[in-house]
């Protein structure tokens, strides 16, 4: 076969044109509203990755020109602790989403807060109102990372009409809602995980890849039908041969590339979205809030 140079899917151009597109309806609405919308990302406990996260967040937050009321608790925050904060947040009219970065330190019950969360500012669509209307098909706030993945198809004109799509990984986070997504785009859809069977096989009919595992090189050339769409949503850190730190997918890059129609890169692929959509669950719930 004729080597075959795949199509990148540029996550971080799609997420500046949408930011751009979020700040003018933020300019346009705001008049009217008379307060900017607001967003509080909850972190506790220091881990360095999720510190990062919520920097990138807050940062593109104030390019768009939402609000921030985030705040940064130490590890030994009480579970009542959080549970005041999420119950005043919640009353809060200049607050129109609360996300709470995870994972948690490990004496916290992260089920317990997220359903304290009203699912109206529930941005991360993590409450079971919203993944209930999710799996039901009807409107609501979509999780942001599964949620970004369809708006990058969508951008490239990718049809999913009919296509197997197949997701390796099944959190609540990314590939539960993810294949119900392609589901309600009428894609026929395969949830595979890390002790699926003759995960080869299973991945050899997808017309649409997406994996969310976390394991770089999970998934190489010979596992990939070709002319595929892989969209790669693992992040790991790796230390590489010359002792840099660098992001890798579950994807192994440089091989599927030569197999796939299209692939999305790590960084700059669906990472970038995953911001970009909290940003838009926040603006839909501020003017939804706001009833414009
Ligand atoms: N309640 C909750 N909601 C989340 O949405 C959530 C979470 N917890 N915990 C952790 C994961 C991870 N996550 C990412 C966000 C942005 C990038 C991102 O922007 N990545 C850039 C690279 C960033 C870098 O260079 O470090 C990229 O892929 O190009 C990645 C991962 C959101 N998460």
């Amino acid at each position: 076969m004729e080597t075959q140079i795949a199509k990148l899917i540029d996550g971080k151009a799609l997420a500046e044109k949408i930011q751009q597109e979020l700040s003018a309806t933020i300019t346009e609405l705001q008049p009217q509203i008379g307060r900017p919308p607001g967003l509080a990302v909850l972190m506790v406990g220091d881990n360095p990755a999720s510190a990062a996260y919520v920097r990138g967040k807050e940062r593109a937050c104030a390019k768009v020109g939402i609000a921030s009321f985030g705040k940064h608790f130490p590890t030994e925050t009480t579970q009542t602790e959080l549970e005041e904060v999420i119950a005043a947040l919640n009353q809060d009219e200049r607050v129109d989403g609360i996300l709470v970065q995870l994972p948690l330190p490990d004496h916290l019950d992260a089920v317990t807060l997220l359903h304290q969360i009203d699912p109206d500012k529930d941005v991360d669509g993590l409450h079971p109102i919203n993944l209930g209307r999710l799996v039901r098909g009807e409107p609501g706030l979509r999780s942001c990372t599964p949620f970004g993945v369809m708006r990058l198809l969508q951008e490239y004109e990718i049809s999913l009409e009919g296509k197997q799509a197949v997701v390796v990984g099944r959190s609540i986070l990314v590939g539960k809602p993810m294949a119900l997504m392609l589901l309600e785009a009428n894609a026929t859809i395969t949830i595979a995980h890390k002790s699926s069977h003759s995960l080869e096989n299973i991945i050899k009919n997808a017309d649409i890849l997406i994996t969310a595992v976390g394991r770089p090189g999970l998934i190489t050339a010979e596992m990939v039908k070709p002319g595929a769409v892989v969209v790669d949503v693992g992040i790991s850190r790796v230390t590489d041969a010359n002792g840099n730190n660098r992001l890798v997918g579950d994807v192994d890059f440089d091989s599927v590339k030569r197999v796939a129609e299209f692939l999305t890169p790590v960084p700059g692929g669906v990472g970038p979205m995953t911001v970009t959509m909290l940003l838009q669950n926040t603006v839909t719930s501020y003017s939804q809030r706001s009833k414009i």
